[in-house]
């Protein structure tokens, strides 16, 4: 029989519980009873759910009480030794700390998990004394069993992957430094896997994702080294060894791998892994667990095409070697459409957050058993093709408008030599201080934006609040002598979710949470239909700020590739036509600011390096892709009007050339949460342009002093030329709460004025 397995659930619950949860641990209003009394709430919930939806093989210790890398590192005592030496498991406030960081010790870094917006710890190796402190997949397992009977999958990230995320001296491990960490390690995974045969585990999930992005095949060994250890240690656990976001390449190794069933993505694959399954055979005796629902996505799959496929994947398997499962783990959507009460009927019945998805699986491994799902295939069918049909997606003008504007040229009027003399008029002193944009989305900013949402207030009266905040903060950046000051981003909920709300094709979910970061969640809007811009979404907040103040404010705006890598894509178009069509409805949001006056726009790019493609060949198209929208927007403008670009958590060297093609003035980058580590992609490069590379780290709550902002402004003058160096945080401060921001930069403006003092007195 094909069975119906799942990878991952999302762990935020489906009104956001556990972020409450854990932001009310922080504040200490709950105690650690009463987080466990809770977070153990959220989890049955979410085994329940996938028990109801009659998934055989469900996923246990998936959950994580802020992220699973992290909890991979503490469970071995991988942890940094500023936070001090264990020996024994972690109390929740010792946990936390390593992610949040403390008064006294800088957090771990974070960064992207693969091409996703979900943040992971990065496990930093230096000096670490591997240990087992805890076994969290037995005690997970143990409670699945206990409370509700299921004999879960606990799912565990293997060692491989594991340490191929870590650091080691602020860089990713050689394979020669890799090797031996792996071979201390090894004893430990074994001993879990001992402890979890022993208590009557069947499967585990052996996440190796790493495997899609590996390019050595020498390497395989180290995977092949692995598998033989757990399989050593429990020779009668079944290990599904799962892959996802993208197919690995060096099929035929690693079918000969010793696991039980091989999880692959048949989603992102491109369409290659059958052709290649099929000209290879699939291993006698073992499981295919194949990912055929879009775990990133939320469009309803299309029965036909899906029918198809496992149609297909039966010639290469019998059914009882056959799983049926989502692409990856289901923390990448949200949990149920059935909180979307305001949404057109025409898109909700083309939607399928996490819940629903399982109830595709359902419907499409009853298929694959020769049961009767034909009302429900058919359902399905009208539904997609209702949506397809619908003129949300088929607007003629838009096509139009971008076909022309695709043969017009698409630069800005001069080369950037020459803007910079026309800017000169902005009158900027050396090292211009800004902020990124968004300045701290206080309580007070929520719940009035809540209380206007759930009409309680009137738009005026939000409107008027919104004012009132933007000036407050207009009269502190003039206090704290910021050079280039912004509005702040106040009437804004998240950078991509409020331009969401404005064109048209887009839809702004009301419950849409997917975790990003920790207990930060986001609510990616649903880009269903053709995007144009109707009326200026940004103008009214960036006039109103600049008549407040003689420093010129910088506009801000999303550009079209974050917008995208930040939404949920309609799957019917190809994303780089979605890019143009969001870059052109930017372009006329940028004219309609400099219209208005406004000298300096940024347009944040934070997630282009996230988006770029997991193997090299797919990357090149993405880049031109991601420029030619960026110069759909930014290249109507005078050369004397100032573009920016922000980006952020990124490993710039390899798109150096792509940033540069931007051809925006000014960038500024993140730099300080990885050590400094992106300062060194600019070592060997001439980057003609001016740049900022963060002073500061923002997700932390710790406030900086102005002897280490100075360090790290000096470390960047080392590789970056004084004339073209720009002074800010590594982000904005939306998170962060207003003493800290103040001090902060505060801070960061005496550390500029020291180091302007110094470079006068040439000691720079
Ligand atoms: C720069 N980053 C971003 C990423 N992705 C984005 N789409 N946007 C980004 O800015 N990826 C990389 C990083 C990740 N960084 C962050 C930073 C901060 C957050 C964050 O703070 N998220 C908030 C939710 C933000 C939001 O939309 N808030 C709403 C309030 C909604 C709400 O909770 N309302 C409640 C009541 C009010 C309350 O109690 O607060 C309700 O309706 O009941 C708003 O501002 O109106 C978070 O809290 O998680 C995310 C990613
Ligand atoms: N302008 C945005 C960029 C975040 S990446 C902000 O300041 O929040
Ligand atoms: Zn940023």
């Amino acid at each position: 029989m094909v069975l119906a397995s799942n990878l991952g659930y999302p762990r935020i619950g489906e009104k956001r519980e556990w972020k409450f949860t854990l932001e009310k641990f922080w504040r200490h209003d709950i105690d650690e009873a009463e987080f466990a009394k809770r977070t153990k709430a959220i989890r049955l919930e979410a085994l329940k759910k996938q028990q109801a939806a009659g998934i055989d093989v469900i996923p246990v210790a998936d959950y994580s009480n802020y992220d699973h890398v992290l909890d991979t590192s503490v469970a071995f005592n991988a942890i940094p030794k500023r936070f001090g030496n264990f020996d024994h498991q972690l109390s929740l406030t010792e946990y936390f700390a390593i992610a949040r960081g403390t008064k006294d010790h800088v957090a771990a870094e974070m960064t992207k998990w693969f091409n996703t917006n979900y943040h992971y710890i990065v496990p930093e190796l230096d000096d670490v004394n591997f240990k087992l402190l805890d076994n969290p997949w037995l005690t997970r397992y143990l409670e699945a069993k206990a409370e509700l009977g299921i004999d879960g999958k606990p799912v565990i990230l293997g060692p491989v992957t594991f340490l191929k995320l870590s650091k080691l001296h602020d860089a990713h491990l050689t394979t020669a430094e890799l090797i031996p960490l792996l071979n201390q390690l090894l004893p430990l995974y074994q001993q879990v896997v001992k402890e979890l045969a022993a208590n009557g585990v069947e499967w585990i999930q052996l996440d190796e994702p790493s495997l899609v992005t590996l390019t050595d095949p020498k390497q395989l060994q180290l995977y092949r080294q692995a598998l033989a250890a757990i399989r050593a240690a429990a020779p009668e656990l079944k290990v599904e060894l799962q892959t996802y976001f993208e197919r690995p390449d060096y099929l035929e190794d690693i079918l000969n791998f010793d696991v039980d069933a091989f999880g692959f993505d048949f989603v992102h694959d491109h369409g290659t892994l059958l052709p290649e399954l099929k000209a290879l055979g699939f291993p006698a005796g073992k499981i295919l667990a194949a990912g055929i629902i879009d775990g990133r996505n939320v469009w309803r799959s299309d029965f036909s095409q899906k029918t198809e496929l496992i149609k297909d994947l039966l010639t290469v398997v019998d059914s009882d070697h056959l799983w049926l499962q989502p692409s990856n783990s289901l923390l990448h959507v949200p949990i149920t459409t059935k909180n979307e009460t305001h949404l057109d009927p025409t898109i909700k019945a083309g939607i399928a957050f996490a819940d629903e998805k399982l109830g595709e699986l359902k419907v499409l491994t009853d298929f694959a058993n020769d049961k009767d799902v034909a009302a429900e295939i058919d359902q399905q069918q009208a539904a997609l093709q209702a949506l397809n049909t619908s003129e949300h997606r088929n607007n003629p003008e838009v096509k139009r408008a971008v076909d022309a504007m695709l043969q017009s040229k698409v630069e800005r009027h001069s080369p950037y030599k020459q803007r910079v003399v026309a800017q000169e008029s902005l009158d900027l002193p050396l090292l211009p201080t800004t902020t990124i944009g968004s300045f701290p989305q206080s309580k007070e900013v929520r719940a009035k934006r809540l209380a206007w949402r759930k009409k309680q207030i009137s738009d005026g009266e939000y409107k008027d609040f919104i004012k009132q905040e933007t000036k407050r903060w207009i009269n502190i950046q003039e206090d704290l002598g910021l050079d280039v000051l912004v509005h702040g981003e106040f009437e804004r909920t998240d950078m991509v979710e409020y331009f969401g709300q404005k064109f048209s094709g887009f839809y702004a979910t009301d419950n849409g949470w997917v975790q990003s970061y920790g207990s930060r969640c986001v609510r990616p809007p649903l880009i269903f239909g053709d995007v144009s811009w109707s009326e200026p979404i940004t103008v009214d907040e960036t006039v109103y700020a600049q008549s407040l103040t003689k420093k010129p404010v910088k506009g801000m705006l999303t550009s079209a590739v974050t917008i995208i890598n930040w939404s949920f894509v309609r799957d019917d178009l190809p994303k780089n036509i979605v890019a143009d069509q969001i870059g052109l409805a930017l372009r006329h949001e940028v004219k309609a600011l400099e219209d208005a006056g406004i000298r300096i726009i940024q347009v944040d790019e934070p997630a282009l390096r996230e988006g770029l493609p997991l193997k090299a060949k797919y990357r090149q198209a993405y880049l031109d892709n991601a420029v030619e929208a960026f110069k759909i927007t930014t290249t109507g403008v005078k050369d004397s009007t100032q573009v920016h670009t922000h980006m952020c958590y990124s490993d710039f060297e390899d798109i150096l050339p792509a940033i540069s093609a931007l051809d925006a003035d000014v960038i500024s980058i993140e730099t300080s949460r990885s050590h400094g580590e992106s300062i060194k992609a600019f070592e060997n490069v001439t980057y003609d342009k001016q740049i900022g590379l963060g002073v500061y780290d923002i997700h932390s709550p710790r406030v900086p002093s102005v002897e280490e902002i100075k360090q790290n402004i000096h470390r960047a003058l080392q590789v970056i030329d004084v004339h073209q160096f720009w002074i800010n945080p590594d982000c904005g401060l939306k998170t962060r709460n207003e003493p800290e921001a103040i001090a902060a930069l505060k801070n960061m403006v005496q550390a500029t004025d020291e180091v302007r003092a110094e470079v006068s007195v040439g000691a720079v």
